[in-house]
């Protein structure tokens, strides 16, 4: 027996679930199909979990730091890596559980347990062969995810090396954790464990840490984790592991320093790759890419009528505001008759480390890349009042803007608050602002946000 609904939703991640809702509010029937946990990978094992750890981290490098305040803490500080994880696994069961009784409480929709599998470009097959049972309708929304790639260094296989999942498994805090990646969950991981008491190095097979970022950014945060006692090898080209009598031995190769370090545990963080090998898209004839990234037009469109794809599958975004974004383009499209677009979207993203990272629309070096004639305006972070008030004066701040026309292009905010300051250059991007503009504008005093103006003033070419 084939069920039937008006609507099939793969992956209850961070689209699929608003959307549910708005469906259900049209009076639509919806099969919501989910193989293991509702939330997805940001509740789960991604955002949630890791900045609630961020959180732990930071209190702990405060306590530490407290005398610098004028404050004693008798006996110094320790860690209960228990009752970390325990608050860690609080924040995300409650994210989840909020979840589930949100989901359970759309009459319309229907929450599948099992794994999705396309059986033809209208039906689904969830579970297997014998237990399952076929779903159809008309429309299909992907939203199915990613997951950590594990490339074949050699000897991976014999060390059970640690993905974003597994690592918050742990009970205690590794004796030496290295860190394969250096970028956004490698750093992210590194410096919380780091402060939670692990000796930490992070390998990486660039040349810098975060390429993405401009080179001051990305040596700022260099300096900022070497001097909290993280260790770094780069161009790290042949990784390779073994077991060892102390965990792990992973030679690095590099041209200079040991060949080998020697580790309690691995973290693998080099990427991550999309949910779509398993699903079946050949008996849709749905096309990807040559890394399996589901294709979609502008409205997130596939090239099969009645399929779009959402969030991280579809190689647009790789962050829950993104994914979220593309929920609200579909949805808005088809039930408000709107004319939304991926591309009216300004990029941008934090790195939650120790200052966070804010970052909206293109580096210094993109925008040079895509031909632009810049000015930059830049602070150290030395020079916010704010941030010298608080004692956290690490960092700087600086803002990309077009010399032709004015209009900015781009930020980094790295230092106190920056994952909450970068808004405000945010939300003039997305109104094609000029510099002139948010020069004008006046901010709170005493902020980090404050000196935003004040650097649009003081932009050179
Ligand atoms: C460690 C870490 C930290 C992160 N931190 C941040 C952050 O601070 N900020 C940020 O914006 N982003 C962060 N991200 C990225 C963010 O988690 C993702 O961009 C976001 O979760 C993508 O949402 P999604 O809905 O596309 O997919 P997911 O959240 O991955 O959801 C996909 C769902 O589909 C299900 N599924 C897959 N295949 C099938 C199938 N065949 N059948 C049925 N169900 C299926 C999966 O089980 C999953 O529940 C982080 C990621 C990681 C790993
Ligand atoms: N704060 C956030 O918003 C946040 C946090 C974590 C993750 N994420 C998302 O998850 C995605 C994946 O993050 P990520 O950090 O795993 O990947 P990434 O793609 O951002 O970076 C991978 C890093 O690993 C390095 N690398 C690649 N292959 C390697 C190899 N063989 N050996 C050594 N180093 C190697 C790369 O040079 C790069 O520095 C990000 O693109 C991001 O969108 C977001």
């Amino acid at each position: 027996m084939m069920r039937r609904f008006d609507a099939i939703i793969v992956g209850a991640g961070q689209a699929g679930p608003a959307l549910a809702g708005r469906l259900n509010d049209a009076g639509k029937t919806v099969a919501l199909v989910e193989r293991h946990l509702v939330g997805g990978t940001c509740v789960n094992t991604g955002c949630k979990p890791t900045k609630t750890l961020v959180a732990s981290a930071y209190a702990a490098h405060l306590a530490r730091r407290a005398a610098d305040y004028g404050v004693t803490i008798a006996g110094g500080i320790g860690i209960d890596m228990p009752a970390v994880f325990a608050r860690v696994q609080k924040v995300v069961r409650d994210s989840r559980h909020g979840n589930e009784a949100w989901l359970e409480g759309m009459e319309h929709v229907t929450l599948i347990r099992g794994h999705a599998r396309f059986t033809g470009p209208d039906r689904i097959r969830v579970g297997d062969e014998r237990d399952g049972e076929d779903i159809t309708a008309p429309l299909i929304f992907l939203n199915v995810g990613g997951r950590a790639s594990i490339p074949d260094f050699p000897g991976v296989d014999a060390i059970d090396p640690l993905t974003n999942s597994s690592i918050l498994q742990l009970q205690a805090v590794p004796r030496h954790l290295i860190v394969v990646g250096g970028s956004y969950i490698g750093l992210e991981f590194a410096q919380s464990f780091r402060r939670l008491g692990a000796q930490v190095t992070v390998i990486e097979k660039g040349p810098r840490i975060i390429a993405r970022e401009d080179e001051d950014v990305s040596a700022a945060i260099h300096d900022i984790l070497e001097k909290e006692g993280i260790a770094f090898r780069l161009d790290a080209e042949c990784i390779a592991f073994a077991p060892h009598p102390d965990g792990v031995a992973c030679g690095v190769s590099c041209a200079n320093g040991e060949p080998q370090v020697i580790g309690s545990h691995v973290l693998i963080a080099v990427g991550r790759r999309p949910n779509t090998d398993d699903l079946g898209l050949d008996a849709a004839g749905i096309e990807t890419d040559e890394r399996g990234y589901i294709q979609v037009d502008d409205k997130l469109a596939t090239n099969v009528p009645g399929i779009w794809a959402m969030g991280d599958c579809n190689g647009r975004g790789a962050f829950t505001h993104t994914a979220y974004n593309d929920f609200e383009i579909v949805a808005e499209n088809m039930l408000d008759g709107a004319d939304r677009k991926v591309t009216d979207r300004v990029p941008c993203y934090g790195l939650f480390v120790d200052p966070p990272l804010g970052r909206c629309g293109m580096s210094e070096a993109e925008a040079r890349a895509k031909g632009h004639r810049i000015k930059v305006g830049q602070r150290a972070m030395s020079r916010v009042g704010r941030a010298v008030e608080k004692g956290e004066a690490l960092g700087l701040m600086k803002i990309v803007v077009d010399a032709d026309s004015d209009r900015i292009l781009g930020g980094a905010i790295l230092g106190p608050g920056g994952d909450e300051a970068i808004h405000s250059i945010l939300d003039m991007m997305q109104l094609g602002a000029t510099a002139a503009t948010l020069r004008r504008t006046v901010h709170i005093h005493p902020t980090v946000a404050e000196l935003i103006p004040t650097i649009a003033g003081e932009i050179k070419g």
